[in-house]
């Protein structure tokens, strides 16, 4: 299997779409390259493929390789150049495979049977050189569907014991007390799959005009209902409308002159680069969900294996 090489494998999941399952398993993805890890995504939304177009890459196409398929590079190791801390470590390579890199017209719906969605996920379980990778994050569809249940079946028979490390399951304050969390929980109980934590997301809102968080709805439902569960929870996120600049426009994230930003204080010239230049991973290390994630890695980090 063609995961052979990789060191761990963690699964990203939610009981229902929009919740931001997608922009968590990028920003975790960037965080643990912005930690010098080298790391993979795969995209196993097969009907709703959106990995692209989050890592900005959506023209890209996947090169064929002897046996499989070469996943596109998002960036590769290299030193960090505009790290604010001294300790900074290189950043680490991160690569993803996609169905969208597969489809000829980014809008050609995906309607396939049962069948056929199990087949396309043991392909790209089996025929994707990931080569190298410490971290391999799945992104998985909402909801427990053919997708996961072929998934589970599959990294059971093939991984290698304890190479799946577990799954973190993405939230939102709204959807807390639905049965779907629930159902998420129950069914990594059932197939064996440990929970890494619970991440919380859009759980407030970071103003653009003074980078100040305010908590839209009430706060720490997150964390009572992670205790509810027994599983670790790993924070909260709120919505920053920087954030869905980078994603859609390719904007380095700016916050107002003075304010903090992942330990920065923003001056004139940071809150308003003269040149919007830098990979996506550059970008988002001036990003205040930046911070946030940074942490959530750390206690993801400490709930897997060393
Ligand atoms: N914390 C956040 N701050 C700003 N924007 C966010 C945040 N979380 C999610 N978004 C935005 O919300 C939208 C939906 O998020 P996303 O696609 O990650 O959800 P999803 O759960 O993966 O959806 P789907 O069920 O379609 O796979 C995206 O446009 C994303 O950029
Ligand atoms: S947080 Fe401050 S700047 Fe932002 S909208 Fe509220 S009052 Fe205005």
């Amino acid at each position: 299997m063609s995961l052979s090489n990789v060191n761990e494998i963690i699964l990203v999941l939610s009981g229902k779409g929009g919740v931001g399952k997608s922009s968590v398993t990028t920003q975790l993805a960037l965080t643990l390259s912005l930690r010098g890890h080298s790391v993979g995504i795969l995209d196993i939304d097969l009907t709703g493929p959106s990995m692209p177009r989050f890592l900005g890459i959506e023209s890209s196409k996947v090169k064929q390789a002897p046996g499989g398929w070469l996943p596109v590079p998002v960036h590769e190791t290299k030193d960090a150049t505009s790290s604010t801390s001294d300790d900074s470590k290189p950043i680490g390579s991160l690569h993803c495979m996609s169905l969208g890199f597969l489809l000829g017209n980014r809008n050609d719906a995906v309607v396939w049977r049962g069948p056929k969605k199990t087949a396309m996920v043991r392909q790209f379980l089996s025929d994707v050189h990931w080569g190298k990778l410490d971290y391999l994050l799945i992104d998985t569809p909402p909801g427990t569907s053919d997708e996961h249940i072929s998934l589970v079946e599959t990294l059971m028979k093939n991984a290698a014991p304890g190479q799946v490390s577990g799954a973190v399951v993405v939230t939102t304050p709204q959807a807390i007390s639905v049965s779907d969390v629930r159902k998420e929980i129950n069914f990594c109980k059932k197939t064996g799959i440990d929970i890494l934590g619970v991440v919380e997301n859009m759980a407030g809102f970071v103003c653009p005009n003074c980078a100040e968080c305010t908590n839209v709805f009430s706060k720490g439902g997150g964390q009572v209902m992670a205790k509810d569960f027994n599983v670790p929870f790993l924070g909260s996120v709120p919505i920053d409308p920087a954030f869905i600049a980078l994603i859609e426009e390719g904007k380095r994230p700016t916050y107002p002159e003075g304010t903090v930003v992942a330990g920065q204080e923003m001056s004139e010239q940071t809150a308003m680069p003269e040149h919007d230049t830098g990979s996506l991973v550059e970008k988002y290390q001036s990003c205040s969900l930046f911070t946030i994630f940074d942490g959530i890695v750390g206690q993801l980090l400490a709930n897997t294996r060393p």
